[in-house]
């Protein structure tokens, strides 16, 4: 074999949407999603609201099974696991593929007890205090509180409560964080800060972003995702997939003008 012929390393998709249609109840919110994430890298999902941005997310760590009558047709996988095989446990999933939402919602313990709590409902038997400076440290947040880490996480600002929760999230040892407008509740340094920590981050995890930020999704991610939606013959609206690919390309040459006309700020 001369060194021509050996193919480049194929980069592997942590996670792959084949054919996924969503319902809630009768009505499908999003339609035949075909798209692989790929390890370590950012992916932003971006477009207009309703779209199903959110839905989808939320199929690759099984959290839409928590909504009354959402149903996910198709497949999602895990590194080509069903995560919707009858003997796969969605707690499992939930805990390899974390989650980080809009609001942050630390829980009403202190901050040490915010990542040791977490810790020890998902079986964590080893060094607490290890555990729990190591993961802010990770979420660019331990200079800030290491020395009043038994005030409640609710004492802090709107950035330090979402790296808490990504701090959090982190100590469970995940492989991919799912993140749906983190930023969207912060101001602007506190947003500057969290996508600092999502590009270190990368070099560890798996990170998808939903925003609606698009210079947020132009400044961190690899690879960006562009949804619409359209309404049906019911009067329904449906989202799906117009164009993924390299962020680069999505902002500055994308196949289809509706693309283009959404990362130019024209709709949406
Ligand atoms: N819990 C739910 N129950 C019923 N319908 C829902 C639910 N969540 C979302 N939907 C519907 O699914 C469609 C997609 O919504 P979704 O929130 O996923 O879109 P999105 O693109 O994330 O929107 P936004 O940018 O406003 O957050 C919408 O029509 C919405 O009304």
């Amino acid at each position: 074999m001369t060194s021509q012929s050996v193919s480049p390393v194929a980069t592997e998709a942590a996670l792959r949407a084949k054919n996924v249609s969503v319902y809630y109840g009768s009505t499908l919110a999003v339609r035949d999603i075909n798209l692989d994430i790929f390890k370590n890298e950012i992916t932003a999902f971006i477009g207009p609201s309703g779209c199903g941005k959110s839905t989808l997310l939320r199929c690759f760590n099984r959290t839409n099974d928590l909504i009354r009558g959402a149903r996910v047709e198709g497949k999602a996988m895990f590194h080509g696991t069903d995560l919707y095989a009858k003997d796969i446990d969605p707690v499992y999933v939930r805990r390899r593929i974390g989650m980080v939402f809009q609001k942050p919602n630390p829980f009403t313990k202190s901050i040490y007890e915010n990542i040791a709590f977490a810790a020890r409902i998902n079986g964590y038997k080893g060094d607490m205090d290890e555990l729990v400076e190591n993961s802010l440290r990770r979420a660019a947040l331990w200079d800030e509180v290491k020395d009043k880490l038994k005030q409640s996480g609710l004492s802090l600002s709107g950035g330090q409560q979402q790296r808490l929760c990504i701090a959090r999230t982190i100590a469970i040892e995940p492989e991919v964080i799912l993140m749906d407008e983190p930023c969207s509740a912060l101001d602007p340094i506190s947003t500057l800060q969290i996508e600092e920590l999502m590009k270190e981050l990368e070099t560890r995890y798996t990170i998808v972003i939903v925003t609606h930020n698009m210079q947020q999704a132009s400044r961190i991610s690899d690879k960006t995702a562009f949804f619409n939606a359209e309404a049906t013959e019911s009067g329904n609206k449906v989202g799906y997939l117009v164009e993924y690919g390299d962020t680069e390309k999505i902002f500055n040459d994308p196949s289809e003008q509706a693309t283009q006309d959404y990362v130019s700020g024209r709709f949406g």
